[in-house]
C-alpha cells in the first residue's frame, strides 16, 4: 500500500539491503543538501529562482520518480544530479563525494527528445560512446549484441533511426546510455512522446533494465500513473521554486511489471499523488497565466 515517509527515513532500506548482501544494491548513492538553483537574470530579465532548497537522498539501487507541476524545476534537479549544472547554494553528493559541475563517472542521462544520431545505424548509434572511449571493437561487438537483445532491437542493427518507430528510437538512446554501464540512470520524460501502450511496454523494459543492472534510477515524468507504476519512491515537488512536498513509498515488489496498474493499490497511489499535486498545479497555472 501507499504510505508516506519523511525523506530522511528511506535510508534504512539501503542499509537493510547491504546487510542482507543483496547483489542488486550496487547503484549510486546520491544526496542533495539544501540545494538551490537560481538562473541569473540577463537582458533586463530578472534572476529566476527555479529550485529548492531541496534535501533529498537517493538510496543505491532503488527506483525514484519525480513529479511536480510544469516548470517547478524537475529538469533542473536532474541537471544538478548529472553534474550538468552546479547548485547556487547547497551541495550535491554522489557516493559521498561533492560534485561541482562535472558529469560524474557512471552517470547516464536519457532525455525526452529523440537524441539518436540520424546518420548512424542502430549498431553505430549504440556503439558510439564506447568508440569515443577507444574500447576495442571485439568488446564493443559483444556489448552491442547484449544491449540490442535487452532492448528488443535485434534484427534492426543496420537500420537508420528514420526507419524506426519513435519507441524504437528511444530504445536506441536508452541502449546507448546503457553501454556506458551507468550506476545512476537519469531519465527526463523519456516516454513523453510515445503512445500509452508503448509507454507501458517501455516501462516494463525499463524495470527489466533496472533489475538487471542494479543501477539507481531517477525518472522525471508528468504522468502520475507512470510514476506510480514504475517507482519504489515518488518524490512530489511543489510549484516553482520546487521544493520537496512529500515522498510516497509505493511498496511494490522488485519484480513488478505493468500489470500492477489493475491492482486497487495502484489507484490509491495515483489518487494520493493527485491529491498532493492538484493545488500546486493550480498555483503553477495561475502564475503562468499572470505571466510571472
Ligand atoms: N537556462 C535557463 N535559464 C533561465 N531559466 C531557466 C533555464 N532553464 C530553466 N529555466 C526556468 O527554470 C524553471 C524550471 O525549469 P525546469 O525545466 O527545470 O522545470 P520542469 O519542472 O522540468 O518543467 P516542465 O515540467 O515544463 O518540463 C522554469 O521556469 C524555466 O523556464
Amino acid at each position: 500500500m501507499s504510505r508516506l515517509e519523511a525523506p530522511g527515513t528511506i535510508r534504512s532500506h539501503e542499509q537493510e539491503l547491504k546487510k542482507a548482501g543483496d547483489p542488486t544494491a550496487m547503484g549510486t548513492h546520491c544526496e542533495l543538501r539544501g540545494a538551490t538553483r537560481v538562473y541569473p537574470g540577463s537582458a533586463g530579465r530578472p534572476a529566476l529562482h527555479a529550485l529548492g532548497p531541496i534535501d533529498l537522498e537517493l538510496e543505491a539501487g532503488r527506483f525514484y520518480a519525480v513529479v511536480g507541476p510544469s516548470g517547478c524545476g524537475k529538469s533542473t534537479l536532474l541537471e544538478l544530479l548529472a553534474g550538468l549544472a552546479s547548485p547556487s547554494e547547497g551541495e550535491v553528493f554522489i557516493n559521498g563525494q561533492p560534485i561541482e559541475g562535472n558529469v560524474a563517472d557512471g552517470v547516464g542521462v536519457v532525455f525526452q527528445d529523440d537524441a539518436s544520431f540520424p546518420w548512424l545505424t542502430v549498431w553505430d548509434n549504440i556503439a558510439f560512446g564506447l568508440r569515443q572511449k577507444g574500447v576495442s571493437e571485439n568488446i564493443i561487438s559483444e556489448k552491442v549484441k547484449g544491449a540490442t537483445k535487452l532492448m528488443g532491437l535485434t534484427g534492426f542493427e543496420s537500420a537508420y533511426p528514420a526507419q524506426l518507430s519513435g519507441g524504437m528510437r528511444q530504445r536506441v538512446c536508452i541502449a546507448r546510455t546503457l553501454m556506458m554501464e551507468p550506476k545512476l540512470i537519469l531519465l527526463d520524460e523519456p516516454f513523453g512522446a510515445l503512445d500509452q501502450q508503448t509507454r507501458l511496454l517501455m516501462g516494463d523494459e525499463l524495470l527489466n533494465l533496472w533489475r538487471e543492472t542494479g543501477a539507481t534510477v531517477l525518472l522525471i515524468t508528468h504522468a502520475l500513473d507512470e510514476a506510480a507504476m514504475l517507482a519504489d519512491v515518488v518524490c512530489v515537488m511543489s510549484a516553482r521554486p520546487g521544493v520537496l512536498l512529500d515522498v510516497v513509498e509505493t511498496g511494490w515488489p522488485r519484480d513488478r511489471d505493468s500489470r500492477i496498474v489493475s491492482k486497487p493499490e495502484f489507484g490509491a497511489i495515483t489518487s494520493r499523488l493527485w491529491s498532493l499535486l492538484r493545488e500546486e498545479s493550480l498555483n503553477a497555472l495561475d502564475t503562468k497565466q499572470r505571466g510571472s
